[in-house]
């Protein structure tokens, strides 16, 4: 089954899909190192959390610094990966249906000790991110290093349905409205690129 496909099985029938290597390794260690310099060069901003009109920032509930990509101003590896999301954005149209009309990603890096508490994607009143995407970026990841991607069960959020170690090239879909998540505190620091297709314009 061509991967495409696997991600819209995964999507449909589960809600959610992980997969390893399924864009070229270069291009993630291009991704990688473009996260790492940007992230010298003092452009990361504490993440926040909470409505947009009064974001805030909470560390204790999300300890991540970020980087938005601006489609216009990004690094060529940026543009690759910025591409190849729309050209998934449009299969996922074509066969689910989501009415995805853009996308938004930002480079994530969560230091030692940090994690993001159980949450949804959606914001409150604002049902717009209908797909959640995270790419991993960490070489040579193991498990001392913490930073698990915890699942849980749309039925029930108490029950785990998934841990998910931030492995290099790894990627991970799920549906931004039913799946709570979280990040458990990392032991050294967490690089990722994750973003959201949205239904509005
Ligand atoms: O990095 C991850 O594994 C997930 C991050 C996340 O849940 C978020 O940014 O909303
Ligand atoms: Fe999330």
């Amino acid at each position: 089954m061509h991967d495409n496909d696997i991600i819209l099985q995964g999507l449909a029938e589960q809600g959610w899909i992980m997969l390893d290597s399924h864009l070229p390794q270069p291009l993630v260690s291009q991704l990688h190192e473009a996260a790492v310099d940007a992230w010298a060069r003092g452009e990361f901003r504490p993440a926040q959390v909470g409505a947009t009109s009064q974001p805030v920032h909470r560390p204790s509930i999300r300890g991540d610094t970020i980087l938005w990509l601006d489609e216009s101003k990004a690094a060529p590896p940026c543009r690759t990966f910025l591409q190849w999301a729309h050209a998934l954005q449009q299969y996922l149209n074509r066969n689910l249906f989501l009415g995805l009309k853009r996308a938004e990603f930002h480079f994530a890096r969560y230091d030692a000790g940090f994690g993001y508490q159980k949450h949804f994607d959606q914001h409150r009143g604002q049902a717009f991110r209908q797909i959640s995407l995270t790419l991993y970026l960490n070489p040579s990841w193991d498990a001392s290093g913490g930073g698990d991607l915890v699942l849980y069960d749309p039925q029930d959020a108490a029950h785990e349905i998934q841990r998910i170690q931030p492995h290099f090239g790894r990627m991970v879909l799920f549906r931004s409205a039913l799946i709570p998540h979280a990040v458990l505190p990392c032991t050294r620091p967490r690089w990722s690129l994750t973003g959201w297709m949205r239904n509005d314009a």
